[in-house]
């Protein structure tokens, strides 16, 4: 363990291996590959095994709730994790086949730890079952030793510090519930990110509601990405553990630290005070997004000179000191948490009176906009300023490969500002996403527009690309590659899992999904007209190659001859 409080180690207690193996059974886990299942780590150094927690609540149901608590769920068998959550809807996907949230080696974990209907429950009773999914929060609050605290902290778009500050109200909500159930001792986990100093205020807020209960309070975010969730949650590069220096603020982070030990190599378990553990959490993306920024403003520079953006990565990457990741340049990041990150990082800097280092931070994402912007209206540009009358075909919508995530996406930007050139068509593929949650999100950028007049949603590559004029590469999707020799790649298509009433409760007969492999660049070439323009958006696409079918290519970070 890497502690760094002052006061003295807490790392006395003697080994103890977990007490049993996970059982997951084996029918559950068929399609699961071996590699995505966590591995656990046995032989433990420094922490105890999971001191005396029994029963442990998540409340919030979405990308970081879901997937964090089957983990735990999966390498503690002897707790109970309840995950709750205020939306029925959710709660009752979590429980069907088909998760709300798409994560590679997500739905077999699911299915190897989730408890099931009291039917089900007696036909599986070798499989371990300690991952339950309700609304019943009063109930799961009241008994949990542990509550992760896993709900949505957004950009507030109103009143003081709008568009910069942090939207507590879902939290604070939250945390009233927390503060009416819990029981006397429990351990309160911001697993949110939230806003520095943001644990000082919950420890005000209980003493004021439930004056003389002993709580505690501990910051432990989060630094899953999507699409790789499951592998970021089995082998985390660390685990952060921020608490009140205080003798039961570190014995509260002692009991954490235990259940993720079951997993995590007590090395990799880091231990700061709260405010430094919420601050690490912003300055994490911050510095990762501005890694992104920094290499797409070099990509404008490439493509008026004769540099090549993945060129000029590669080069700088290789000195150690700088490293390979975070230097693909693209559109910019998007997603639901640099953007907000940041901005609630410059909000902070700036109520501190530190307006200089609030600029610093802003212009990161400055620079992502321009980003996107710059690719829109080279588009238009390459039809001379005339979007009348072509189509246009978006590849990925998802603000990343692997997610159905549409949150702050990329391509929304995109078609935004397409969209005021008036095309006669914007088709749109993604093989990840549902074509409500690409409407929804859209409209939160072009309020107007409608599936029925110009933008048409897609479940098949061919038909959104067919007829043409041009188009554009959103997403990196390995789908979309043109790599010659490559083999196909397989992947479950959600789109196709739309034939369920929301409400369905036993879809179990509907869950075989269909698979798309990657697209046929030669068959997508031949059915597009003049010009053919594509817009690669993400530096994902072999030019030469692609130039072979005939069509003209424009790369983000490259010169283009045509
Ligand atoms: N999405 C990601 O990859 C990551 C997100 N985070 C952070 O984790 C937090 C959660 O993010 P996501 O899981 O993406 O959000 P999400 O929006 O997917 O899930 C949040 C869930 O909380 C529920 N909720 C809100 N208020 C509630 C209440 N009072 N009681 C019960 N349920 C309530 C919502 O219904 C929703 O299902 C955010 O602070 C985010 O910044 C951190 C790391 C990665
Ligand atoms: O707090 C969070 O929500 C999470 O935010 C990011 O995870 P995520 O947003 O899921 O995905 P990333 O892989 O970081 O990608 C973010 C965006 O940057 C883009 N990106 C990423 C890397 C790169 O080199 N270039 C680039 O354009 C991606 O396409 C995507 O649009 C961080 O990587 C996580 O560590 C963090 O926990």
């Amino acid at each position: 363990m890497d502690a760094l409080f002052s006061e003295g180690s807490s790392s006395s207690t003697a080994p103890t291996s977990p007490s049993s193996s996970p059982l997951v059974h084996p029918s559950e886990i068929d399609d699961l590959k071996l590699s995505q299942l966590p591995q656990v780590r046995h032989g433990l150094e420094e922490y105890p095994r999971n001191l005396s927690v029994k029963d442990v609540c998540f409340i919030g149901a979405g990308y970081v709730g879901g997937p964090t608590a089957a983990v735990l769920a999966l390498h503690n068998p002897a707790v109970t994790v309840e995950v709750v959550d205020r939306d029925p809807h959710r709660i009752q996907q979590w429980k069907s086949p088909h998760l709300p949230v798409h994560e590679p080696g997500l739905d077999a974990l699911v299915r190897a730890v989730r408890k099931d209907s009291e039917e089900e429950t007696q036909s599986a009773s070798q499989r371990q079952q300690n991952l339950v999914f309700s609304c019943e929060s009063a109930r799961a609050l009241a008994k949990a030793d542990i509550i992760f605290m896993a709900v949505n902290t957004p950009t507030k778009m109103f009143g003081v510090g709008a568009g910069c500050a942090t939207n507590m109200t879902a939290f604070d909500g939250a945390m009233r519930d927390v503060a009416t159930y819990a029981k006397a001792g429990a351990i309160i986990v911001e697993k949110s990110t939230v806003p520095g100093g943001t644990a000082d205020r919950v420890r005000k807020m209980l003493a004021a509601s439930r004056p003389g209960v002993p709580f505690e309070v501990l910051s432990n975010p989060e630094f899953l990405a999507e699409g790789s969730a499951i592998e970021n949650l089995t082998t985390p590069d660390r685990v952060l553990i921020g608490s009140a220096a205080t003798p039961s603020g570190r014995q509260a982070a002692r009991t954490l630290a235990s259940l993720y030990t079951a997993w995590v190599p007590s090395d990799r378990i880091l231990e700061t005070n709260t405010w430094s553990s919420e601050l690490a959490k912003l300055v994490a993306n911050a510095m990762l997004a501005q890694r992104i920024s920094s290499i797409n403003s070099i990509s404008a520079i490439c493509e008026r000179t004769g540099a090549e953006v993945d060129q000029v990565a590669k080069a700088i990457g290789l000195d150690a000191r700088i490293g390979p990741q975070f230097l693909k340049a693209g559109l910019g990041f998007g997603g639901s948490c640099f953007r907000k990150d940041i901005a609630s990082l410059a909000y902070l800097a700036e109520s501190l009176g530190l307006d200089d280092v609030a600029e610093y931070w802003r212009q990161v994402n400055t620079m992502n906009e321009r980003q996107r912007d710059r690719f829109a209206h080279k588009v238009i540009s390459r039809f001379d300023g005339n979007l009348v009358g072509h189509k246009l075909a978006i590849l990925g919508f998802a603000f990343k490969k692997n997610t159905g995530d549409t949150r702050e996406s990329l391509a929304a930007d995109v078609i935004r500002v397409l969209l005021e050139e008036r095309p006669s068509e914007i088709a749109i593929f993604d093989p990840f996403c549902r074509a409500d949650d690409i409407m929804r999100e859209l409209k939160t950028v072009c309020p107007d527009v409608s599936e029925r007049d110009v933008v048409k949603i897609h479940t098949d590559p061919y038909l959104a690309c067919s007829q043409a004029h041009a188009i554009l590469v959103v997403t990196d999707c390995d789908q979309f590659r043109n790599t010659p020799g490559k083999k196909p790649i397989w992947t479950h298509n959600s789109n196709f899992v739309q034939s369920c009433a929301a409400d369905c409760t036993d879809c179990r007969a509907h869950s075989t999904r269909p698979t798309t492999e990657a697209i046929e660049w030669p068959r997508i070439a031949y059915n597009m007209v003049e010009p053919k323009w594509v817009f690669d958006g993400r530096g994902l696409l072999d030019v030469a190659e692609l130039e072979k079918l005939g069509v003209r290519v424009d790369s983000v970070g490259r010169r283009t001859f045509h």
